[in-house]
């Protein structure tokens, strides 16, 4: 279909290139109420530099814990009982996440990794301007940079997500759900970071402002050549955007491989119940949806894009 994004996944895919930026071993979450609720269970994933990795599962399967534990963004009562989060810095030192200090961790967030959640209406504040929010992360992180500079750089980013810089001076009410939902991935893309973690970032988008959202965040991904985690329920979504793709249950990774395996090949029973759930996948109903794949014989891009 027209707004496949399958070109720059097939570009990009190519020029993953195969050193870590990121390593989980053996994560374990619990929320410490009266009833503890185990979100993250024994959770293992290699994020590679410049890859999209896709984190699929339904609700409440522990994805969001995931990427809360990984940017340590928890409060009490959730707990991270054991295992390890280590960054690996592009100048080479190995930064262990679970244990930087507060000061090096606030420094850390926005420069080396962001994220960016759904609901960008609920992130902003409504009542700043477009240019005090994005300014306010400059004046924090980088305390040398003039006004003038400050300025030319979020112009930059903004350009960079499609929305003219003179929005810079408009409240986050005056833009439309697109608009915002773009200026929350400009605020993450500030500092250069080389890890975006993306939590649902289109989902409350319609189909076209997502299509062209996703598209611009791949173009976006060649360009730069951060890494991302994107999370979603959105298993045909993830199938034509990620390189590799984790699916969750109950707070386990139970299948962990690359689209096209996941595709072609799906080992895990959920794994194959999830994409039967999709009937655009399987074809029974609206194969026309995803370029006319009617089995799981094509991927369902364009058979190349992985
Ligand atoms: N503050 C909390 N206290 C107790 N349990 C929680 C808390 N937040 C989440 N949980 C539980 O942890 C589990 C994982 O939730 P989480 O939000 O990470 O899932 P998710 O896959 O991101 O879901 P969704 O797609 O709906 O956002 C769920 O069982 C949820 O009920």
């Amino acid at each position: 279909m027209s707004h496949n994004l399958s070109p720059q996944a097939a570009g990009a895919a190519a020029d993953v290139t195969r050193d870590a930026v990121l390593t989980v071993r053996d994560l374990n979450v619990v929320y410490q109420g009266a009833t503890p609720v185990h979100a993250v269970k024994d959770v293992s994933l290699t994020l590679h530099r410049g890859e999209i990795l896709g984190l699929a599962g339904e609700s409440g399967c522990g994805k969001s814990t995931l990427a809360y534990a990984v940017n340590r963004l928890h409060d009490w009562p959730a707990e991270v009982t054991s295992g390890s989060v280590t960054f690996h810095d592009r100048d080479g030192e190995d930064l262990d996440l679970l244990a930087l200090p507060p000061g090096r961790l606030r420094r850390f967030r926005w420069s080396k990794l962001s994220m960016v959640f759904q609901g960008a209406m609920n992130a902003l504040n409504p009542v700043t301007t477009v240019r005090a929010q994005l300014e306010d992360v400059l004046t924090t992180h980088r305390p040398g940079m003039s006004k003038q500079e400050r300025g030319a750089r979020c112009a930059e980013v903004l350009e960079l997500v499609g929305v003219e810089p003179r929005r810079m001076a408009s409240y986050p009410h005056e833009l439309s759900g697109g608009m915002r939902q773009r200026v929350m991935i400009a605020m993450a893309l500030l500092l250069d970071p080389q890890v975006m973690i993306m939590d649902e970032p289109t989902t409350a988008l319609d189909v076209l402002v997502q299509r062209g959202i996703l598209r611009e965040i791949l173009r976006l991904r060649d360009e730069l050549g951060f890494a991302v985690v994107f999370i979603t329920h959105d298993l045909p979504l993830l199938l034509e955007l990620s390189d590799r793709i984790a699916v969750m249950l109950r707070g386990e990774i139970v299948e962990y491989d690359t689209a096209e395996t996941l595709y072609r090949q799906p080992r895990h029973p959920y794994t194959r119940r999830l994409l039967d759930s999709f009937p655009s996948l399987t074809g029974e109903r609206g194969a026309f949806l995803r370029d006319g794949a009617a089995d799981r014989t094509q991927v369902p891009t364009d058979g190349g894009a992985r």
